[in-house]
Order: structure tokens, then C-alpha cells, then sequence
């Protein structure tokens, strides 16, 4: 077992890691809702593997899985099937004080309601204390102190969340859910209730979170703006992660900095792909399609049997209307590749 502290000097006390793989790691998830004999298949295999300390988005379309895989990950749900880790923490087999001790000390939540954040009694530093009382911590105090300058609200320690502005409560929630040093912080639409410069300033929020506590995170948003502030954003489609925005920051022959960001989709164990909706469209990609390998990527070719084309594999396959469909270049030439 490999322990880690990531911490930078002067900063409040960073995570400890007492596991040496990703902080968050799920495979082939699976949740069925039943109600009224009507069963909802909310994640349908989901695949989803997180390093300690990165930013990642969570995107998709209403009612494709985010907020059923966010409660799995932080301990209020229960997958149907699959298996998933975080930290280290087995979550399917978890007892009742193990899931108490979990939502405690290794995730931290933030959810979109500003006010479901935070007790509307306690002024933002007793917020903060609160989750260190219930875990009886004794640096109550100096973290408090730190934890709200990191995120640009000590000037408001003293104050009640109905006189903080949405942007400061929500910063308030964030430093609240990070009292007790989670590896992970996780947080279902955090700006949604916030105007873009608040909502600015809550997503940079999480970043320095990151930067500086080493904290894992994993956000998810419709806000536009988040792809200025991860590196990372994994679409979910139909209860699976299906494409990957990774950006990375590349200095060019000018010496100017850039991000650059590339497209990926998912593959899975088995070797599966969800080829991006709007190629199967453009191209009348259905039914089935060709797949040939080349030395290092695979290609995907519609369907020409209806068409009176030469055998598959040939010169001159490709029907000379139909653009051929290349699978993008990371796709592995076999899913041996992929594991
Ligand atoms: N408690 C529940 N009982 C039955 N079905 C549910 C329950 N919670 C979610 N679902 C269904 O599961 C699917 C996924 O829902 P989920 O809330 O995870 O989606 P989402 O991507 O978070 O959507 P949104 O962006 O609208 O919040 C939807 O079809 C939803 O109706």
C-alpha cells in the first residue's frame, strides 16, 4: 500500500492516500430503478477511471446517468451491478458504519442548491467547523482560517449564508465540504443557481482545491465555462461514459502557450465503442458496419452490401458516394489493445 500526502508548503494539510491506484474507478456500473413495476435502467455498464488529484467534468444530456453515478460515488446510492472504488474503498461492500466513516473523512459533496450547502444558523467558519466537531479534529480553528482564504472567502467567516452572495456560499459549501480532507470532492451542478462571473469563481474554487490540497474532483455541469477550468470532461451517454475532452497545455514554435484539446471515445473491457451520433447521421451508418485494421488504428466503413460493391477489403470497396467513416485514431487496433 503506498501512502501519499500531496500538500503544497503554507497550504492547509492536504489529502492522504493510503491506496496507490486512481481515486476514483468504476467498472461496468449497473443501476435499476423499479418503481410501480417499471424498471429504469439509469447506468448501463458505466466505465470510469479518475487519477488522484485531477478535475473532471461530467457532462450529458438530461437524464443520461450524471446524478445516479454521483450518488453511488459518494455513498448515498447503491449500484444494481458493477463494481467501484474510490479512494481505495470498495462501495458495494461497505457496512452501515463504513458508509458513515466514508461520507465523512473520504468524500466531500456539494450539491446545486446553495442552500441545502450549508445551516442557515451557523455563520460560514461554524459551517466549516461543523464536519471537524463531528470527527472530533483539534486544528478546528487554524483550518477553518485557511481553508476560507484558499478559496478567496476569508473576509466573510463571520457572516450567515443569507448575507453571502450565491458565488460566496457556494465557495463556503466547498471549503465546508472539504474540512476533513476527502480525497475526493464530488459536485452535482454547483453553479447552476449562478450568474457566469460567480459561477467563474466557484469553478476556479475547485480547481485550487485541487492544485494546492491534491483533492480529486469530479463536477457535474452544463455550465459552458468548465472546459477553462478541467482538464478533463467525460460525456455520458445513455447510463455509459461514451467521449473524453482531454486538454493539455502545449508550447508552441512561436513560444506561445496554447491548450490544446482532443476528442477521445470511450472503449470499454470488451472492446466497445459508441461511434459519435452525428457521424453515424451524416454517414446513414445502421444495422451493421465493416471494420478493417490497419497497422496502427481501425477503420469503420458503412455497409456496402446493398449497394453492389466489390467484396469488402478491395481497392476499390468504398462506394464512391459514400465518404468512408475513419474511427478515430486512438481507437485500439484490437480491445487486447485497450486493457
Ligand atoms: N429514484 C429514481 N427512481 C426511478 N427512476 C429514477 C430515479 N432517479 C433517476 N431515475 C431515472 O434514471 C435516469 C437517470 O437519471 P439521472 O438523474 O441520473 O440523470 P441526469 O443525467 O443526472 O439528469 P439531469 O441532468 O436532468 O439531472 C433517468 O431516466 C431518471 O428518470
Amino acid at each position: 500500500m503506498n501512502t501519499t500526502t500531496d500538500h503544497a508548503p503554507g497550504t492547509p494539510a492536504g489529502v492522504v492516500r493510503e491506496h496507490g491506484g486512481p481515486d476514483i474507478w468504476c467498472e461496468d456500473l449497473v443501476r435499476i430503478y423499479s418503481t410501480e413495476g417499471v424498471e429504469v435502467q439509469a447506468l448501463q455498464g458505466l466505465n470510469l477511471v479518475v487519477d488522484p488529484g485531477d478535475v473532471v467534468a461530467l457532462v450529458g444530456a438530461s437524464g443520461s446517468g450524471k446524478s445516479t453515478l454521483l450518488g453511488i460515488l459518494s455513498g448515498l446510492d447503491r449500484p444494481t451491478g458493477g463494481r467501484a472504488r474510490v479512494a481505495g474503498v470498495d462501495l458495494l461492500t461497505m457496512n452501515r458504519a463504513q458508509r458513515v466513516d466514508y461520507q465523512r473523512h473520504v468524500v466531500g459533496f456539494v450539491w446545486q442548491q446553495t442552500s441545502r450547502n450549508l445551516l442557515p444558523f451557523l455563520t460560514a467558519a461554524e459551517n466549516v467547523a461543523l464536519p471537524m466537531v463531528i470527527s472530533n479534529r483539534t486544528d478546528r480553528r487554524t483550518r477553518v482560517a485557511e481553508l476560507l482564504d484558499l478559496l478567496d472567502v476569508g473576509g466573510c467567516a463571520d457572516r450567515r449564508p443569507s448575507q453571502l452572495s450565491g458565488g460566496q456560499q457556494q465557495r463556503v459549501a466547498i471549503a465546508t465540504a472539504l474540512a476533513n480532507s476527502p480525497a475526493v470532492l464530488l459536485a452535482d451542478e454547483p453553479t447552476g443557481e449562478l450568474d457566469d462571473a460567480a459561477s467563474e469563481q466557484v469553478l476556479e474554487a475547485m480547481r485550487t482545491a485541487a492544485q494546492e490540497l491534491g483533492t480529486t474532483v469530479l463536477v457535474v455541469t452544463h455550465d459552458p465555462t468548465v472546459s477553462d477550468h478541467v482538464r478533463r470532461t467525460v460525456q455520458i451517454r445513455d447510463g455509459r461514459t461514451s467521449t473524453e475532452v482531454l486538454r493539455q497545455r502545449v508550447v508552441g514554435a512561436d513560444g506561445v502557450e496554447r491548450v490544446v484539446a482532443r476528442e477521445y471515445t470511450v472503449i470499454d473491457r470488451a472492446g466497445r465503442i459508441q461511434l459519435p451520433r452525428q457521424h453515424v447521421q451524416d454517414l446513414g451508418l445502421r444495422d451493421r458496419v465493416r471494420i478493417e485494421k490497419e497497422t496502427t488504428h481501425v477503420q469503420v466503413w458503412p455497409d456496402d452490401q446493398d449497394h453492389g460493391l466489390p467484396p469488402a477489403g478491395g481497392d476499390d470497396a468504398a462506394s464512391p458516394t459514400s465518404a468512408p467513416t475513419t474511427s478515430p485514431t486512438t481507437a485500439p487496433a484490437s480491445p487486447e489493445d485497450a486493457r
